[in-house]
């Protein structure tokens, strides 16, 4: 269904938490350990998630396309798809698998950011528009349908930054209302959660959340805290 996401944040009565189901990281490793994707699945919607992310992309991050089809058809949560998209049949396919969302990166796409905006909505999917820097917020600008993803971190150095939420603090100003915003990366803390929050309508965190000993606990922690 066309924005269910987007829809699923301005309902959210709580903290809008986007909580990723996140395998592998390129500074940290298996964030797996031994566990199951579909019992973190599982934990993070008992700790009340506003939506999933998943991250397909397999050399850096170890994701795969058949985990993401088996979260999509084992939620009634929105499911986010991660990955550096740069076809429409990656988009028509994030579809089918039952997704919701789709990340589309500013820096790659760059001009056809619109057009592949346009495309995501025709298929029933919010777009997540992601960028990391004033020059790449003008592409995202330009698309009529989407939300706004703000990276903390810079995917260039494909996480071995560390992320900081100025980069949000810096950014979501400038951003028109009527785009729905998102901080993505490097948000490890509750006072981090606070400062994303003052500026966007949701956050985006895994690496904190996989790292934890009791991911329900810690989704729970950031969903229910006093902003
Ligand atoms: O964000 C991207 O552009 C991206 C694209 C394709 C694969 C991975 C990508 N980034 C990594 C992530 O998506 C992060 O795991 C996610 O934003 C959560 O960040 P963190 O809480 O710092 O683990």
């Amino acid at each position: 269904m066309v924005g269910m996401l987007s829809r699923a944040i301005k309902k959210c009565e709580k903290n809008p938490v986007i909580a990723e189901v996140k395998v592998h990281s390129p500074k940290h490793g298996d964030l797996l350990r031994g566990r199951n994707e579909i019992d973190i699945l599982r934990a993070y919607e008992r700790a009340g998630a506003v939506g999933i992310s998943y991250i397909t992309e397999s050399k850096n991050f170890k994701g795969s396309f058949e985990v993401f089809k088996k979260i999509c058809s084992s939620t009634e949560l929105p499911v986010l798809r991660k990955d550096f998209i740069t076809s429409k049949e990656d988009v028509e396919r994030t579809a089918q698998a039952g997704g919701s969302a789709v990340l589309l990166i500013a820096r790659i796409l760059r001009d056809d950011i619109p057009e592949f905006a346009d495309f995501a909505a025709e298929h029933g999917l919010d777009a997540l528009i992601e960028v990391h820097s004033e020059d790449e917020l003008e592409f995202a600008l330009e698309a009529r349908r989407a939300m706004i993803g703000i990276n903390n971190r810079d995917i260039a150095k494909l996480e071995l930054d560390d992320g900081n939420v100025t980069v949000t603090e810096k950014i979501a100003p400038l951003i028109p209302d009527g785009f729905l915003k998102v901080s993505e990366s490097g948000i490890s803390s509750i006072d981090d959660l606070r400062k994303a929050l003052q500026y966007t309508n949701a956050v985006l965190i895994g690496t904190a959340f996989m790292r934890a000993e009791d991911p329900e606990k810690i989704v729970r922690v950031f969903v229910e805290a006093r902003i």
